[in-house]
């Protein structure tokens, strides 16, 4: 569903924040990015969704160059952003049946959505009040309700948890969970390693733009934890 092959994204100032990442993502996979602050999982999320530009390597999403064809690979994704940036002058409910004309979903079918996720995020009494009044959690959850609403076969997050109460954490994780038992899968990065490791079958670490490990959580961990073979990993690859 998302392959990654020998990208690498030099800034202009010359900072190397990708160097030759190879990755596979397959459906239903729920896949951890981890790495220190400034390692690299930001430009590598930012260049698969299509909106940081690169040079080297190539990013395909269910068989779409991210380069050649960003339509075909925007259609079948969704990204929320470490800090998601909605319309604040439009209201919930506007900004969610904006995102759902784009993706072109019919009015019954958005209905059910919104009410099921708008619902389960105790956020539906809200969608009528403007976004510029939310608090961070409540335009995390409006990002994940837009998110769902096209049910995206990748879904592609960046610090997902942050801002969430545990109640909301703990339902995105459900419907993250939800989400790739029907076939769709989930890259996602996170500095939660508990979190990572309940959640996640497979997990790549990055470590100033290397890949330094990847595979599935039972080949990585073995008995150990995910924190344990992090602090490993990223102090052996000094
Ligand atoms: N627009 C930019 N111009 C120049 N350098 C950048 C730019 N964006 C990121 N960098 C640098 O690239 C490196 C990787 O940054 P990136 O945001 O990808 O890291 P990250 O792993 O997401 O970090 P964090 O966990 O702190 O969010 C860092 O050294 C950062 O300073």
């Amino acid at each position: 569903m998302l392959e990654i092959r020998n990208f690498s994204k030099t800034y202009q100032k010359g900072k190397r924040a990708a160097d030759h990442i190879d990755l596979t993502v397959e459906d239903g996979d729920i896949y951890g990015f981890i790495g220190h602050n400034g390692a690299g999982k930001s430009t590598t999320i930012r260049a698969i969704v299509g909106v940081l530009e690169f040079e080297e390597g190539d990013i395909r999403i269910d068989g779409h160059s991210v380069k050649t064809e960003p339509m075909a690979c925007k259609k079948v994704t969704a990204y929320i952003p470490d800090n998601p940036d909605l319309y604040e002058h439009l209201t919930g409910i506007q900004y969610l049946n904006f995102v759902a004309d784009i993706f072109g979903i019919d009015g019954k079918v958005r209905e059910e959505r919104i009410k099921k996720y708008g619902d389960l995020f105790e956020i539906t009494s809200a969608l009528g009040d403007l976004i510029s009044s939310y608090s961070h959690g409540m335009k995390q959850k409006v990002a994940i309700i837009s998110a769902l609403i096209h049910e995206p076969k990748l879904m592609v997050l960046d610090e997902p948890f942050v801002g969430l109460d545990p109640k909301a954490a703990l339902d995105l994780k459900n419907v993250m969970k939800e989400l790739c038992a029907g076939g769709s899968c989930i890259f996602f990065s996170t500095h939660v390693l508990e979190v990572a490791q309940k959640l996640c079958n497979k997990i790549a670490i990055i470590k100033q733009g290397k890949i330094v490990a990847a595979g599935t959580m039972e080949e990585l961990i073995k008995d150990q934890t995910l924190e344990d073979v992090f602090m490993e990993v990223v102090e052996d690859a000094r």
